[in-house]
């Protein structure tokens, strides 16, 4: 049988060069018109498949999860740096298994997770502050919020207001991990003996990435599993996922690796994804004035101006949860997912796809597709929230958190984050465009490269919506 089509391999290279080195995505897409909506291309006699609507990736990835849910054997993201040791890149398997399950008992739930809600609020309250005191600097505060909220149920670890420590080394460990999980090979990957050759070697590169990323991961591994561990022997460790795994008992050497890269999976998958969420989030309050003006009359009718918005307020809020899923349809943090690769050949609306295929799902495409959401890059928060007597649109959580076995586990965790900072900043400030000389600036609306993928940055207004607003930020802060 055939394979999927897709441009025309060269010898021994195959499509090597037909891969862009950056937001390949957009090629993906645009080949959709070429070969349709399942294509494939051979790199270096890895045989690749790119999915380019929903149906195709349920179909593979979701009906038949048991043949596609391992991922690449990274050499250099994988074995040099050392991502194989977190669950998003591990391989299928029991230790993947016994993996997820712990990390699903903290974060799985909606309802799990309405139990850590009061540390998202007393980070949210710090946030706002920030906000207030240094507005310009907001995709700053964003990140720590992130890393704020994760730390803490994580790790229950509190992150200081300047120059926190812990953060610093994840951001600078997670562009790496970003950088070398792409969809834009490292030779390394695809010709592995090449680790072995030395440092001086012309078009080795690589090592100082691995040596470098591993330095960072490491750190931001072993870090603040120490220092839960000796809080645990002291017994004066706060409540937190990792304290709660230590327990009690003596641990074994492979008890203590699993229960420290568990903590780290959460902070480590958690943070720059939510990152990238927090920024769209300002970038289309600045797009859109008028979706936010909706927002925050839904929001004052239902919370009030006494108060700021909790969890408990969260099915009261239909147009903010709308908003929330909408933002990341519009920006789709992760273009093409993460790889996965297939475990047994297969056969597949009359094509050949071989055992060891990386199947690429292309969510971006999916999540833009004119004939699933008109308009596809107008952002609409009504399309998750129609008037009586209309449907929604199709649900996208699948082309944003991904498929089958390997979906997100973070999805309620991730979206409580986000209702936690669209609903708390839109109660208390004003978003618009940054005015230089007395004009507007328009905001870029570019975007990194990468498995995470941010927009670029950009400037904008933030001020508080009254008085009354700057008065409850202060007073939720010291209660
Ligand atoms: C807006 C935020 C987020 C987005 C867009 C997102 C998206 C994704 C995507 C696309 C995948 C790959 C799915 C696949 O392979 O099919 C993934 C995997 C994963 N995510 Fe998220 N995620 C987000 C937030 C989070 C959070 C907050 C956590 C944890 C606290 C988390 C934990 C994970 C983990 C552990 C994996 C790996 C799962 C596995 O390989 O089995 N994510 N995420």
């Amino acid at each position: 049988l055939p394979f999927p089509p897709g441009p025309k391999p060269v010898p021994i290279i195959g499509n090597f060069l037909d891969v862009p080195d950056e937001k390949s995505w957009e090629t993906f897409s645009k080949w959709r018109k070429q070969y349709g909506d399942i294509i494939s291309i051979e790199v270096l006699g890895r045989r690749i498949v790119i999915l380019n609507s929903s149906k195709h990736a349920i179909e593979l990835l979701e009906k038949r999860s048991l043949k596609s849910s391992n991922r690449p054997n990274f050499v250099l993201a994988g074995e040099m740096i050392g991502w194989k040791n977190t669950l998003v890149i591990s391989q299928y398997g029991d230790r993947f298994k016994e993996f997820r399950k712990k990390v699903h008992r903290v974060i799985g739930t909606r309802s799990i997770l309405e139990t850590y809600y009061h540390h998202v609020e007393r980070q949210g309250y710090r946030f706002l502050k920030r906000l207030l005191d240094a507005p310009e600097d907001f995709a700053d505060h964003v990140r720590w919020m992130a890393g704020a909220i994760i730390l803490v149920i994580s790790h229950g670890y509190e992150v200081q207001d300047e120059g926190d420590p812990y953060l610093a080394t994840a951001e600078d460990a997670l562009s790496y991990f970003s950088l070398t999980t792409s969809a834009e090979p490292f030779l390394v990957d695809t010709l592995p003996f090449l680790r072995y050759l030395p440092s001086w070697f012309p078009g080795t590169s690589f090592h100082k990435i691995a040596k470098d990323g591993h330095r960072a991961l490491e750190e931001m591994a072993s870090k603040p599993y120490e220092a839960v561990k000796a809080q645990v022997a002291e017994g004066r460790a706060l409540p937190s996922f990792t304290a709660e795994l230590i327990g009690a008992k003596t641990l074994s050497p492979e008890e203590e690796h699993v229960i420290k890269w568990a903590g780290h999976t959460l902070f480590g998958a958690g943070s720059d994804t939510t990152v990238s969420a927090g920024k769209v989030f300002f970038l289309l309050m600045t797009l859109y004035p008028e979706v936010q003006s909706k927002a925050q009359t839904e929001i004052d009718a239902v919370v009030g101006l006494e108060r700021l918005p909790t969890i408990q307020d969260r099915e009261q809020l239909p147009y903010i949860n709308a908003l929330t899923v909408e933002l990341l349809r519009w920006f789709t943090i992760a273009p093409l997912g993460i790889t996965h690769v297939t475990t047994v050949d297969d056969v597949y609306e009359g094509y050949f796809i071989p055992k060891g295929s990386y199947i690429f799902p292309n969510m971006w495409q999916m999540m833009h597709d004119p004939d699933v959401y008109p308009d596809p890059f107008l952002f609409k928060p009504e399309r998750f929230a129609p008037g009586e007597g209309q449907e929604p649109e199709a649900d996208p959580h699948n082309g944003i958190f991904g498929f089958g076995r390997r979906q997100c586990p973070g999805i309620a965790f991730a979206e409580m984050a986000v209702f936690a900072q669209v609903s708390m900043v839109l109660a208390v400030f004003n978003i618009s465009k940054a005015i230089d000389d007395g004009k507007e600036i328009e905001p870029s609306q570019g975007r990194t490269t990468g498995t995470i993928s941010h927009p670029l940055p950009f400037r904008c207004s933030i001020k508080p919506r009254s008085q009354k607003a700057v008065g409850l930020i202060q007073e939720e802060l010291v209660h």
